[in-house]
């Protein structure tokens, strides 16, 4: 199962997600000044931070808005960049964070599972319940593909509702539960389901109480440096077992030297379980 594959990843590499969240201000100069195109240089920017960081990297996110944003220049960039990682060998996440009825639904699995911008994970929202989410189950049954639901997110806002109380426990917890329940069908080898889910690197404690209640859900740590989180606040979450993949898009790939970015990240998460 490719969960299996992430976890394996995270035990030999460390628990790294690098985030392709690229942007033209993060370009360098000598391909911005080149005469190639928008898709071209997206395309250069990417290839080099992950020829710099393949062997060192559990996995890589692409955060779609990133690439939307150039229109479809930067779509073809986007699909141009899953294709490059999957040849190195590598796991790739998109970061879509897609929510809606079943119909539409089936269509954005359709769109990421498969064709042009098929990945091996994808983000989702679980707003809408139970409905909106199915859809993509068909996806799991092959065990090559996987969801990562928004549990309790990095942002400072997430408490406005993630964290109120719905029957005597915060909503991020109640979630959380049906995440781990949606995912009991789907638990491979190494006792991690297909479906995660996506726990903030800022939520240190909350991230612990849900992996002592969800024993086969496996996340998604976005949140890691440009947010504040740091390696000490994940001792308590790996002690036992490497339950995670910690991402960092704008700490990884706005550094002179992404490779050693991604060995400073690794160290600082790592020295604390020794
Ligand atoms: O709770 C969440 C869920 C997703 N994200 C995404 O992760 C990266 C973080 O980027 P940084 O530059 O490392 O801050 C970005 O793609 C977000 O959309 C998140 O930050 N928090």
């Amino acid at each position: 199962m490719i969960i299996d594959r992430l976890y394996e990843e995270v035990m030999k590499k460390g628990p790294i997600c690098v985030g392709l969240d690229t942007r033209i201000e993060y370009i360098s100069d000598d391909i911005l000044n080149s005469e190639e195109t928008i898709e071209e240089k997206i395309f250069k920017f990417n290839k080099r931070i992950i020829d710099e960081t393949f062997d060192l990297t559990a996995c890589y996110k692409l955060q779609i808005a990133c690439y939307e944003a150039f229109g479809i220049e930067g779509l073809k960039a986007y699909s141009k960049t899953l294709k490059y990682i999957k040849e190195k060998g590598n796991i790739v996440i998109g970061d879509i964070k897609r929510g809606d009825i079943s119909s539409t639904a089936k269509m954005y699995a359709k769109a990421h599972f498969e064709g042009d911008f098929e990945v091996d994970f994808i983000t989702v929202n679980p707003y809408m319940g139970y409905d909106a989410i199915s859809p993509y189950f068909e996806y799991l049954e092959k065990g090559n593909k996987g969801l990562f639901v928004l549990a309790k997110t990095s942002n400072e806002s997430s408490k406005d509702f993630q964290e109120l109380e719905v029957d005597d426990e915060p909503l991020y917890m109640k979630v959380s539960k049906e995440i781990e329940k949606w995912g009991e069908k789907y638990v491979g080898r190494n006792g991690f389901s297909l479906i995660g889910s996506v726990v903030g690197c800022t939520n240190p404690k909350e991230i612990v109480d849900i992996s002592n209640t969800c024993k086969n859900t496996f996340f998604l740590i976005p949140g890691y440096g440009a947010q504040g989180g740091r390696g000490k606040g994940l001792s308590a979450l790996f002690k036992n077992n490497m339950c995670g993949v910690v991402n960092s898009s704008r700490g990884i790939i706005t550094s002179d030297n992404p490779r050693e970015a991604v060995l400073e990240m690794k160290e600082d998460i790592l020295k604390w379980l020794r």
